[in-house]
Formats: C-alpha cells, structure tokens, sequence
C-alpha cells in the first residue's frame, strides 16, 4: 500500500497517570504512517483523492489540546479512529513517545497498527 508519512511530529497533550502530568500539558513525539485510499491521486494530481498530511497535523493537533487521556494506548487509539474515520484512510501506523522521561532512555511510548 502507498503511505504518506508525518514523523518527528512534536505536539502538546494532556496525558499522564501521575500528577505533575495531570497538572501540566507535555510535548509528545509522534511518527505516523498513513494508507493512501486508492491508486488514483497519482493519475489524477488531485489532493481530494488523497489524505491531506497538513490537515491530519491541524486535527491531531486541536484535538490533544482539548482531550485528556491515561495511557498513550489510549492516545494513539483515539487519534488511529481520527485517521481511518474523518480522513478515510484505510490503514494507520502511529508511534508515539514521551520523551526523556526515564533516566538513560530517551523516548518511551508505543506503536499501533489500524485498518478501516
Ligand atoms: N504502557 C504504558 N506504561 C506507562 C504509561 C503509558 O501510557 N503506557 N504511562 C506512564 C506514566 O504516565 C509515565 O509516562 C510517567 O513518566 C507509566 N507507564
């Protein structure tokens, strides 16, 4: 499947367990990869007939300022139904990290895969 990618995607989010991260939004460090639907956009040179990345970036973006969330799998499930949802996107990939929250290791997070 053809992707278009979105990495070292630096963003503010609420998401935590422990109080200073409930207290305070955090930058988060996301790469994701996303299905294109169909063949067509490269025939067509149409941006209707593709996923728009700017647009993705925009929503994610609004969408972790306003939600709070426990867990980054929590997280990346809510933003993979954002992508395969409102963008129609058939496939997803997203990884995302809190960066150098634990001595000596400089991303922690997770990686999740979803299909329409
Ligand atoms: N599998 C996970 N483990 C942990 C998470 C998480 O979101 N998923 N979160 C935390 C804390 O919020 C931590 O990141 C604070 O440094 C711990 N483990």
């Amino acid at each position: 499947m053809d992707t278009i990618f979105i990495r070292e995607f630096r963003v503010a989010a609420w998401v935590g367990i422990y109080e200073w991260e409930i207290q305070r939004a955090q930058t988060l460090e996301l790469d994701i990869e996303i299905g294109i639907p169909g063949a067509k956009v490269g025939q067509s040179d149409d941006i209707g007939d593709t996923v728009h990345y700017g647009q993705v970036v925009e929503r994610i973006t609004k969408e972790l300022a306003d939600k709070r969330f426990n867990l980054l799998e929590a997280l990346a499930e809510h933003l993979c139904a954002i992508i395969t949802g409102e963008f129609r996107a058939p496939w997803v990939k997203l990884s995302v990290a809190k960066l150098g929250h634990i001595r000596d290791v400089r991303k922690v997070g997770v990686t999740i895969e979803r299909s329409r």
